[in-house]
């Protein structure tokens, strides 16, 4: 099936995900635009990360279909620090297994607010440190698309409005920010597009505005909890 393809757009659509006989993901449809901050929420295992994973080709799709920008850069998991590289190594290493000069590394360790723990060792590192030299390696070589899942799990709360500000700076430069969080106060303050997510199929895709207009008080947390129902897998 042909698709067009819109360069720097992130897409996923009619994604079935299987894992044996049960059917993780179903009817998916994703997207995330240039210049937008879009934010995925749902339950623990609502099937968040399988659908960011088969969007990256990273788990095996049964159905759909998937596009990414040629730029596309990923933080899952713990970024793969290593404990006994530094913070410089880390990023360093990144830039040169991206084929991207490392003129780039101090100024993204810059970025991230990092400068001064730069010769730090990984394994020396607060929680919040090491995701924040996991973020400067996600965005090693001008990307056009982000994905970051769960970048926030382990910040305090300046932390976590740093971290806003960094990724709608990024919004502001033309990249495509793709995220997931549970924490919806974090989401509220940086999201432009929200998608949920429940038990494996998508509730809502669209305009915060959009969907928090739908409930009487107009709370993200309020339009959440009614898209989800508390559930959980
Ligand atoms: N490798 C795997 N093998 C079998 N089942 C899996 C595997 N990975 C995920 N699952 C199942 O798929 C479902 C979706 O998991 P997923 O990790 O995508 O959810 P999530 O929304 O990201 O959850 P959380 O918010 O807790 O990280 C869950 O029922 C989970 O148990």
């Amino acid at each position: 099936m042909t698709t067009t393809r819109t360069d720097n757009e992130f897409q996923i659509r009619g994604l079935e995900v299987r894992y044996g006989a049960d059917r993780v993901v179903r009817d998916m449809n994703l997207s995330a635009a240039p210049g937008r901050v879009t934010c995925v929420l749902g339950p623990n295992g609502a099937g968040k990360t399988t659908t960011l994973r088969a969007g990256l080709g990273l788990v095996r799709r049964h159905a759909g279909e998937c596009q990414r920008p040629d730029r596309t850069n990923v933080l899952l998991d713990d970024g793969g620090l290593i404990p006994g590289l530094t913070v410089r190594q880390h990023v360093t290493a990144r830039a040169l297994s991206a084929g991207v000069p490392t003129g780039c590394v101090d100024d993204l360790i810059d970025t991230v607010g990092m400068s001064g723990a730069a010769a730090m060792k990984i394994g020396r590192c607060s929680m919040g440190m090491k995701r924040r030299t996991a973020l400067a390696a996600a965005l090693v070589g001008d990307p056009q698309l982000v994905v970051l899942d769960e970048p926030s799990a382990g910040l305090d709360p300046e932390g976590i409005r740093w971290l806003g500000t960094l990724l709608r700076g990024l919004a502001r430069q033309g990249v495509a920010v793709l995220t997931t969080t549970h924490h919806l106060a974090e989401a509220a303050a940086m999201t432009d597009d929200v998608a949920v997510i429940a038990g494996g199929t998508l509730r809502f895709s669209g305009p915060l505005e959009e969907m928090t207009s739908g409930t009487t008080s107009g709370s993200l947390d309020d339009a959440f909890f009614a898209l989800t129902g508390g559930e959980a897998r």
